[in-house]
Formats: structure tokens, sequence, C-alpha cells
């Protein structure tokens, strides 16, 4: 169960921006989508303590993170996020084993054995044991991707934050890795806020969508029970096929 209640003014010299966000969801993977510059990000950063809130909630299944009326605010290590970002962010000098491990390092010490037995176990399950010792440049977009799903997943998270997990793949590949996807968020049991422009990942993956404009919901629709035409009035409908393209599809399966 997420709680959220996020009000901030940004300033950039003459610009502002205000997100003034509000909603509740017991969705195992809450998507969000909306307009470029809607405040999609933003929403995420300030979940995960990245962003300043001058005002507001953040409580994750009962754990409040942040109200400021009662004066918490969690500093971000102790939200125990897992985030995963459009491009990845993985650090280019350091072997994928050292990037999954990263969040549980402290440069004065080693990995704790039980840390780094996790480690492993993660490199095994995402099939990246083979090239642990590899830089993430000589990986693929879907090998890397692993890599920051696992890194994401390595400090037991109470909430994954996916910013646009699918943007840097090629539009062959995401269908199998959004398959790969949801039986990681079913198998570790994590709610999962996914941000996207691409409307098959809120029909593929998630239970909730909210529709964000100007910082604010515009519309929030229940996926489990959202009948065709509710679909639509929400935008949440993939363009269908002419037949043409229905032939092509056809030719490339
Ligand atoms: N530090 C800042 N100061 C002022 N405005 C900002 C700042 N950071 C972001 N913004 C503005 O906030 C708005 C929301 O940005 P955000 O990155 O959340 O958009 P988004 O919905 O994720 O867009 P996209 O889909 O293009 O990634 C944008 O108009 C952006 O220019």
């Amino acid at each position: 169960m997420i709680d959220l209640a996020l009000h901030t003014t940004l300033r950039d010299g003459p610009r502002r921006f205000t997100l003034d966000l509000a909603l509740r969801s017991q969705a195992k993977v809450l998507g969000v989508y909306g307009a470029s510059g809607a405040g999609k990000s933003l929403a995420l950063q300030a979940i995960a303590g990245l962003a300043p809130v001058t005002e507001g909630r953040v409580v994750v299944n009962g754990r409040v993170w942040l109200d400021t009326a009662q004066r918490v605010n969690q500093p971000v290590p102790e939200r125990r996020v897992g985030l995963l970002f459009q491009h990845y962010a993985l650090f280019p000098h350091l072997s994928v084993r050292a990037n999954v491990a990263f969040g549980l390092t402290r440069w004065w010490q080693r990995l704790k054995p039980a840390d780094a037995a996790r480690v492993d176990a993660l490199l095994a399950r995402f099939g990246l044991s083979a090239m642990a010792h590899s830089r993430p440049d000589r990986l693929s977009g879907g090998q890397r991707q692993r890599v920051a799903l696992a890194r994401a997943l390595a400090c037991e998270p109470e909430l994954l934050l996916l910013d646009e997990p699918f943007a840097a793949l090629n539009p062959q590949l995401r269908v199998p890795l959004r398959r790969e996807l949801a039986q990681t968020c079913a198998e570790w049991g994590v709610p999962v806020v996914l941000v996207t422009h691409d409307v098959d990942d809120l029909l593929d993956l998630a239970d909730e969508a909210v529709l964000i404009d100007e910082g604010r919901v515009l519309k929030h629709v229940n996926l489990r029970d959202a009948s065709p035409d509710a679909l639509a009035e929400a935008g949440l409908q993939p363009e269908p096929d002419t037949p043409e393209r229905a032939r092509r599809r056809a030719l490339l399966a």
C-alpha cells in the first residue's frame, strides 16, 4: 500500500514547476504515465527522497518515510528504495558484480559474506554469473537492464521505482523483458511504481495506472477490471494494427 501526498515547487531562474500530487494505491505494479514534462520522474525522486518536498507524506506499507506535519523525513538510504533509471546509470568503471553490490559496500570495508552470497544469487537469478567480472560496456542492452534490476533488488527494497525501464531497449527486446520483469516483481513481492510512455508496459504490467498532467493526478484507472471503454477513455489502448501492419507483423513473428 502506498499513500502519497507530494507538494513542492522547483525553480530554475524564471522557470517554475509545481508538483501537487496525491494518491493511494494497493497495486502491486502502479503505472505512471503522462506527457513529457508532466512531473513523472520528479514524483519518483520525491518518493525516494532525492527531490525536496515542502509539504506532504510518503507512507509505504505502513512505514512513514515522510510526513512534514509530523516533521518526519527519513534520509534516502533509510527509505529502502530500489531505483532503476532509463539509462540504468551503471558505473562504467565497475564490474557487473561491483555494480550489483554497490549499495551494500562501503569503501573502507569488504562485502559481508551474507551480502556477497546475496549478490551472487542475484547474478545467477538474472543469468549474469558468466559476465560478473565484465564492465557494463561489454554487455548487451538487455543484460545491462538486468544488472540495473539486480542492483535495485540487492538492498532488499520495500519499493521499486522504475523510470522508463525499457526505453533504452529496441522494441523487439521489450516483450520478453516485460515478461521477465513481471515474473521478477511477482517473485520478489515488492510493490513497484513504473513510469512509462509505452501503453503496452501499462497493459502488460500494471494493476493500476495514474495519468499525471502538469504535476497533478488527472486520472487513476484500475486496470484489473477496467472495461475496454474505460481504457480507451484513459488513452490506454494500443494502436490497432491496420491489415497491412498485421500482415507485416506476421512475417516478422
Ligand atoms: N530543478 C528544477 N527546477 C525547475 N524545474 C525543474 C527542475 N527539475 C525538473 N524541472 C521541470 O519539472 C518538470 C517535470 O520534470 P520531470 O522530469 O518530472 O518530467 P517527466 O514527466 O518525467 O518528463 P519525461 O517524460 O520527458 O521524462 C519539467 O518541466 C522540468 O523541466
